[in-house]
């Protein structure tokens, strides 16, 4: 089975939503979201960059920024996964590596979520090792903690900051289910 929840536990999977906390609603990610394409633009518009999105939770922010991003760029994903639709991270397990050559052009890496930044770490010295000039980043949100893979790990776009808490939605998933979610939504009790 591809998914961690099975199907019975859809009435789950509507709890946790119906009683999640708000963190940011659809206009504050929205504006957000605005304010990341412009400084992008300031830094990237000149340069000829191949913005990759991190699959799956780059989903809706992958899009969100690539029509507001207006200078020429190719856009493709990568597809790479630590907590398997879980709520725990475990090693980096690659699912599709990039498909575009950029060797000797800068790169944009486009997540949903720096938390660890384990998986961001390594996206970053994967591009590096294979031959990007630049490598940025910029993730949707960037979580609170003390707990980053590097102590200087920090994305160079960020939309949000949250509070050290389990959220979804805006590409973010909880067991799977929610990326769907218009909004940033903490679990309760988590
Ligand atoms: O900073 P980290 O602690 O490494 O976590 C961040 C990563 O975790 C999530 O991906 P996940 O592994 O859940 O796969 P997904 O994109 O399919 O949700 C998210 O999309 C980031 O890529
Ligand atoms: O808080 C989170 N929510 C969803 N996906 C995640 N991947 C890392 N942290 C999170």
């Amino acid at each position: 089975m591809i998914n961690s929840m099975p199907k019975t536990d859809i009435e789950h999977i509507k709890k946790i939503y119906s009683e999640a906390d708000t963190l940011f609603n659809e206009a504050e990610v929205e504006a957000a979201i605005k304010n990341m394409a412009v400084a992008i633009t300031a830094t990237l518009a000149e340069l000829n960059p191949v913005v990759f999105t991190v699959m799956n939770g780059g989903i809706v922010i992958g899009g969100k920024l690539l029509t507001q991003l207006n200078f020429p760029l190719e856009a493709s994903y990568m597809h790479a996964t630590r907590y398997r639709n879980g709520t725990s991270g475990h090693d980096l397990e690659w699912k599709v590596a990039p498909m575009i050559d950029f060797d000797g052009r800068p790169v944009l890496v486009v997540d949903d979520i720096l938390d660890e930044g384990h998986t961001l770490a390594e996206i970053i010295d994967y591009c590096h090792k294979n031959g990007a000039t630049q490598v940025y980043s910029a993730v949707l949100v960037n979580k609170l903690h003390e707990r980053k893979a590097r102590e200087d790990l920090k994305a160079d776009f960020v939309g949000l900051e949250v509070e050290d808490r389990y959220i979804f939605g805006y590409g973010m998933d909880y067991h799977g289910y929610w990326r769907n979610a218009p909004g940033i939504f903490a679990v309760k009790g988590m």
